[in-house]
């Protein structure tokens, strides 16, 4: 098992990582948590595989378990779910003694997480993600959150959970395309800290790689993520930084509308503000292929899809790195030296134009 403690102005928690620690969850949560009810909150999906377990698991060790299933997806990220998932608290008369379990991949996470921080203005928070994006990144940190149509988490709260589970054998029913999008986050934190996590990256060579590695790539993100955390919790400085690739990023993945999952819209974000800083002459040339080869041999898109100009710079004016008429973008002066670059909007155009391949 690997321990990786979280220390926060709000919050103490551990992160755990241990291979099949899901089948004695209980025995975990009760190193925590007195005896209580629990809303087990899930996806479709990740509930057919999992929440009949854990649900077994928590009542033998004394909790007393409503499952509430929202269907698999980024849409989940709403206020419907919200309202049906609050509703349902209220309608089961949970109290403030009670607690949220979220089990899925980051949307669990991120709507579980918002519904915990807004339920009676806050009731207990435990994490078990089951996607590798959400082992290495989500589900620590405290950010929850819902989408609007504007942009990508636009709302949510920051609420630190009191446990973070993480059972890398749930990796094993993770379809392919899920387990290589969450490798884009993976490349993301080792291109932020460069050295040996950058290496390692070198032995993954195929998808099963990553599954080979899992419970070292999650361990060494969640190391540098929690560090990251603990120095700057509300983002207003330094954990800006794991926001690398997002600008490009999310505008990418709102304006595709479900095309393509979180993970790959960042790593296309990722080989485009490479591009954009290399033509600034403040990323070393050369960063961006060095970026695109680690990702595309997973089979990770690395080339921005055809997007007009206007629509990606309006939905990166949503980005929450932009502080009066700046936007701050994160760029790597070199691997493992990422930089905050405060870029006035009125530029953007000049600097993103370089990144995208039609430009209307
Ligand atoms: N809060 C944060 O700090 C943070 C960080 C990164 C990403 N995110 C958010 O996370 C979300 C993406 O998370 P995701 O990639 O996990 O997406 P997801 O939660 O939609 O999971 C991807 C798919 O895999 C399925 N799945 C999950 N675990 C499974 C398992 N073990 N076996 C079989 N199927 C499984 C899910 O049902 C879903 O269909 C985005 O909304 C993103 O904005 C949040
Ligand atoms: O935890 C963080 O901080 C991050 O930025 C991690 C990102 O990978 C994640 O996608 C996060 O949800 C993005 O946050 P946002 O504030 O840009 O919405
Ligand atoms: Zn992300």
């Amino acid at each position: 098992m690997t321990t990786i403690e979280v220390k926060t102005t709000t919050a103490d928690y551990a992160v755990k990582v241990k291979i099949g620690s899901l089948m004695t969850v209980a025995q975990a949560i009760k190193t925590v948590w007195t005896p209580r009810r629990i809303a087990l909150i899930t996806d479709t999906t990740v509930g057919a595989l999992y929440a009949d377990q854990v649900q077994t698991q928590l009542m033998a060790g004394g909790f007393t378990v409503t499952v509430l299933t929202v269907p698999s997806g980024e849409a989940s990220k709403s206020w419907a779910q919200t309202m049906r998932l609050v509703e349902a608290l209220s309608q089961a008369h949970f109290t403030r003694n009670d607690g949220v379990v979220a089990l899925g991949g980051g949307v669990v996470g991120d709507l579980a997480g918002f519904v915990a921080s807004i339920y009676m203005r806050g009731i207990s928070l435990i994490q078990l993600p089951t996607s590798l994006l959400a082992q290495v990144d989500s589900s620590v940190g405290g950010k929850t959150a819902l989408d609007l149509p504007t942009g990508k988490n636009l709302v949510g709260s920051f609420y630190q959970p009191d446990l973070v589970l993480i059972d890398p054998q749930t990796l094993t029913t993770l379809p392919q395309r899920m387990l290589v999008e969450g490798y884009g986050e993976v490349v993301k934190c080792a291109a932020l800290v460069g050295g040996d996590f950058w290496k390692l990256l070198q032995s993954i060579q195929q998808p099963d790689d990553i599954l080979l590695l899992a419970p070292q790539l999650i361990a060494r993100s969640v190391s540098f993520k929690a560090r990251v955390v603990m120095a700057d919790e509300k983002e207003g400085g330094q954990r800006q930084l794991l926001n690398f690739g997002h600008t490009i990023g999310h505008a990418v993945e709102l304006l595709g509308r479900g095309r393509w999952m979180h993970g790959e819209a960042v790593a296309m974000g990722l080989v485009a503000v490479c591009q954009v800083f290399e033509a600034q002459g403040l990323t070393p040339v050369g960063t961006a292929q060095a970026v695109a080869a680690r990702l595309a041999v997973v089979g990770l898109p690395t080339e921005l899809p055809d997007l007009a100009l206007n629509t990606v710079l309006t939905a990166m004016r949503h980005d929450k790195k932009v502080h009066g008429d700046q936007l701050t973008w994160v760029y790597l002066a070199a691997l493992g030296q990422p930089q905050l670059q405060p870029v006035p909007l009125t530029d953007l155009a000049t600097w993103v134009a370089p990144a995208l391949t039609t430009v209307a």
